[in-house]
């Protein structure tokens, strides 16, 4: 009798237990939505722009105000634009403007409308009686006809501008392939199979974005040049890493030179001399002359929107929330492996100064070598831990990171870096001895723009024993992950309540994570 009434409050104690455990779980889960969803709304295009863009008007004369600079506006002001924000953004600055634009054309993805219609993003949409021209191209992010008559009609607005002219740039992600105007003899074919053979060979973006620069006529400063003697501003939302404003979309509106020998220098690192068409060195000795650099005095350039912006409101509402906040790095990249054993050691050492364990100094040596190796340099990390450890009574802590990883698909399941990042972090946690006593632990890995890679969530969370529960019923994360399949898993896990799910945002600075570490209440 007495046997039965221990089991009976063994699992009782069992029960509580589990359910005690996931209610932190769920409410840790709410934080770390929170802080990741305030990230994005800083950079989404009515807040960016509401805090970058003022016009003034006084006793008739009206002035826009813009990074410090100001601009008179008197019937002289047009748009133009090209990205996968700039719809959103379009329809701020709009709204900001109002009866002083006369004109303005914008090139994005096919069928970004409509899918904000559907989302109901209604303040992503332009007004009827708007005077921005949309034009939609660049299915599958490739440049199209459809974004080359774009880019033809956002040349020629520009190149009809006079120095009276005010002509706002809106540029954000994705503009590259939105924008081809190939030099001549070049065109959108060789185009095409110049890109898709250096991406195919692995060619990262700044080194894509060089070669995309030397072959068009507006990238690479070509669009600013093209509006002299027009005063141009340029609102520039970050997707790269290190916010390289030549990078971003190619810059258009960004003094360049030397395109010539890097543009050579990659293609040959790739082996694609022999293999790109014929007329790409005919190309190269027709790319324009860059003026000097002050031929570019009549460009202003502004970044508005970037992942460490992100980054630095997140931290602010994870104060809030009773979080002592870390913010590492915003130039998180490398094989996602090597990036989940990162965050899996960070939350062991992490948890281990937090509960006032000691040292954990071969774990300390690993993360250092880990960091070093992934090349983050931002990332100070031995410097951030000693802070912590000297802080002495803090009890929670979040870990703010940002970036993009890279994952080698293999397979053919469902899943993108994001979630399959956060199942890597819970496997990491699974297998391996960690040891996270005393403390809740939660991450978090979401894309910005609300979709990662081809699937309809924006990212997912993991918890320590989040893949010892999912055994229980029967999932095994390791094959999931072996066929590149985390976003079924995660699907099928508990109903999906791991996958985070926040709908396209209309906006796109990257990836964004967050660890919470808090010491457990009664331990
Ligand atoms: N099954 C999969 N599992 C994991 N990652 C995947 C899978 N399929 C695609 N991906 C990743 O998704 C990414 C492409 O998706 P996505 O369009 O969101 O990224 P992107 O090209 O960086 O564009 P954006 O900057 O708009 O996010 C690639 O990095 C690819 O490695
Ligand atoms: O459009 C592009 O070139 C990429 O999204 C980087 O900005």
């Amino acid at each position: 009798m007495a046997g039965a009434l221990q089991v009976l409050k063994f699992r009782r104690d069992l029960s509580t237990k589990i359910k005690t455990s996931s209610t932190s779980i769920m409410s840790q889960q709410e934080e770390a939505k929170q802080i990741f969803m305030t990230g994005v709304t800083s950079v989404l295009p009515p807040s960016m722009l509401g805090r970058n863009l003022v016009v003034k008007d006084n006793c008739g004369s009206s002035v826009l105000q813009c990074g410090g600079r100001e601009f008179s506006l008197h019937k002289n002001l047009y748009l133009v634009g090209f990205g996968k924000a700039v719809l959103g953004m379009a329809a701020a600055v709009e709204k900001i403007v109002g009866k002083h634009l006369l004109q303005g054309v914008i090139s994005i993805p096919r069928g970004m409308q409509d899918t904000m219609k559907h989302a109901k993003k209604w303040e992503m949409l332009l007004p009827l009686d708007s005077r921005i021209r949309v034009m939609e191209g660049a299915e599958h992010n490739l440049p199209d006809k459809a974004a080359l008559a774009a880019a033809r009609e956002i040349k020629t607005l520009a190149e009809k501008l006079s120095e009276k002219d005010l002509l706002i740039v809106l540029i954000s992600g994705g503009g590259s392939a939105l924008l081809p105007a190939p030099v001549p003899p070049l065109n959108l074919r060789d185009k095409q199979m110049i890109t898709k053979q250096l991406a195919e060979k692995g060619a990262n973006i700044h080194e894509l974005n060089t070669v995309r620069r030397a072959l068009s006529q507006l990238k690479g400063g070509g669009l600013a040049r093209a509006a002299y003697p027009a005063q141009v501003v340029s609102l520039i939302l970050s997707d790269v890493i290190g916010d390289n404003l030549d990078i971003i979309a190619s810059g258009p509106t960004v003094f360049c030179t030397q395109k010539k020998q890097e543009c050579l220098q990659i293609l040959s690192k790739y082996s694609l001399l022999d293999s790109v068409p014929k007329v790409l060195e005919q190309a190269l000795l027709n790319i324009p002359q860059a003026p000097a650099n002050n031929g570019f005095s009549h460009v202003h350039n502004f970044l508005i929107g970037s992942n460490l912006i992100a980054l630095k409101e997140a931290e602010k509402k994870s104060l809030e929330v009773g979080y002592h906040p870390l913010v590492l790095s915003t130039c998180l990249n490398g094989d996602v492996k090597k990036v989940a054993r990162f965050f899996g050691l960070l939350a062991q050492i992490v948890c281990a100064i937090i509960t006032c364990r000691p040292k954990e100094k071969l774990l300390e040596q690993e993360i250092l070598v880990l960091a070093n190796d992934l090349s983050i340099p931002d990332l100070n990390i031995s410097e951030k831990l000693l802070t912590l450890r000297a802080s002495g009574t803090v009890e929670s802590v979040c870990i703010l990171c940002g970036g993009e990883t890279t994952v080698l698909v293999q397979g053919k399941g469902k899943g993108g870096r994001n979630q399959e990042l956060a199942l890597r972090v819970a496997q990491e946690w699974h297998k391996s001895s960690y040891d996270l006593k005393g403390c809740e632990v939660l991450f978090l890995s979401g894309g910005t723009d609300g979709q990662d890679g081809p699937t309809e969530a924006a990212g997912g969370f993991a918890y320590p024993s989040m893949v010892a529960h999912a055994q229980e019923n029967g999932l095994d994360a390791e094959s999931f992950l072996d066929h590149s399949n985390s976003n079924t898993f995660l699907s099928r896990f508990q109903d999906g309540r791991y996958l985070l799910n926040t709908g396209l945002t209309g906006t796109n600075v990257m990836d964004v994570q967050v660890l919470l570490i808090r010491k457990t209440k009664n331990d």
